[in-house]
């Protein structure tokens, strides 16, 4: 009689990149995120999908250490992150494109590009400028002269140069004519095959389900529903009701 097989172990589920539990966020007296539970796993690229005001810009300033007014549990690599600083936060290799850009607009481009601490793995100015041949071109203007596509294309980038493990994008698309919107989209799925993991804000429906494994919908500061890539045409209407249009 042959002894019976140990039962076969299955395979742990990967610890996520980011885990966000029961976070409360608040401006002063103003209670502005209620309880969001939200996860990305590595390499996965997650959009926070809501009308404005819903709370996805603070949900990203919450994870980034940048409104410290939350509660709740926020873990990086299986690190809290409650009691870091911003910069401590983006150290550990989370890396935050604010909606208004944040570029040094007396900067000139190279300037914006060669002032972030460029780490190893980290795009280097060789590979930011074949990707986007207009910043080389544009390498001595000042970032108040570029267009807002260059500026978006100039954010983005630069922050790359720092290897970040998880990217934080807040309406990427927002306001840029559709050739540009084209070109941000075609980096971002670059970077997902690269296996950069990704908290995509947006209000573009069609430019969120080309790059999100996974959709959240936020409603007045709660997570109300959660849509994974291969529901989304099923789901269209209900994710279109919740934007801004
Ligand atoms: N600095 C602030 N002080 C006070 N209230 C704020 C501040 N920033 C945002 N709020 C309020 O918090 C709520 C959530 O704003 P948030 O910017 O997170 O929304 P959003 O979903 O990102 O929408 P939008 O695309 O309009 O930025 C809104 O009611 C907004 O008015």
């Amino acid at each position: 009689m042959t002894a019976p097989h140990a039962p076969l172990a299955s395979p742990a589920p990967s610890a996520p990149l980011l885990s966000v539990r029961d976070l409360n966020a608040y401006y002063g007296q103003s209670h502005v995120l209620h309880g969001v539970n939200l996860s990305v796993q590595p390499g996965e690229v997650v959009s926070l999908i809501g009308r404005n005001g819903a709370g996805k810009s603070t949900t990203l300033k919450s994870i980034m250490g940048v409104l410290r007014s939350r509660t709740g549990e926020i873990t990086f690599r299986e690190e809290r992150l409650a009691r870091l600083g911003s910069h401590q936060i983006a150290a550990r290799g989370v890396a935050w494109v604010p909606e208004e850009r944040a570029i040094m607009s007396t900067l000139t481009v190279r300037e914006n590009l060669e002032l972030p601490p460029a780490r190893p793995g980290g795009w280097t100015l060789e590979r930011i400028y074949d990707t986007f041949p207009v910043l080389r071109e544009r390498g001595h203007h000042p970032g108040s002269k570029l267009s807002g596509g260059e500026q978006q294309m100039l954010a983005i980038v630069r922050v790359l140069r720092g290897a970040p493990k998880l990217l934080l994008l807040d309406e990427p698309s927002e306001g840029l004519a559709p050739v540009i919107v084209e070109r941000i989209a075609a980096m971002l799925e670059t970077l997902k095959r690269e296996g950069l993991a990704i908290i995509l804000v947006e209000q573009n429906l069609r430019f969120a389900t080309r790059l999100a494994d996974r959709h959240y919908v936020l409603v007045d500061g709660h997570i109300v529903d959660e849509v994974h890539r291969h529901d989304v045409d099923a789901r269209r209407d209900d994710l279109t009701r919740h934007l801004s249009i």
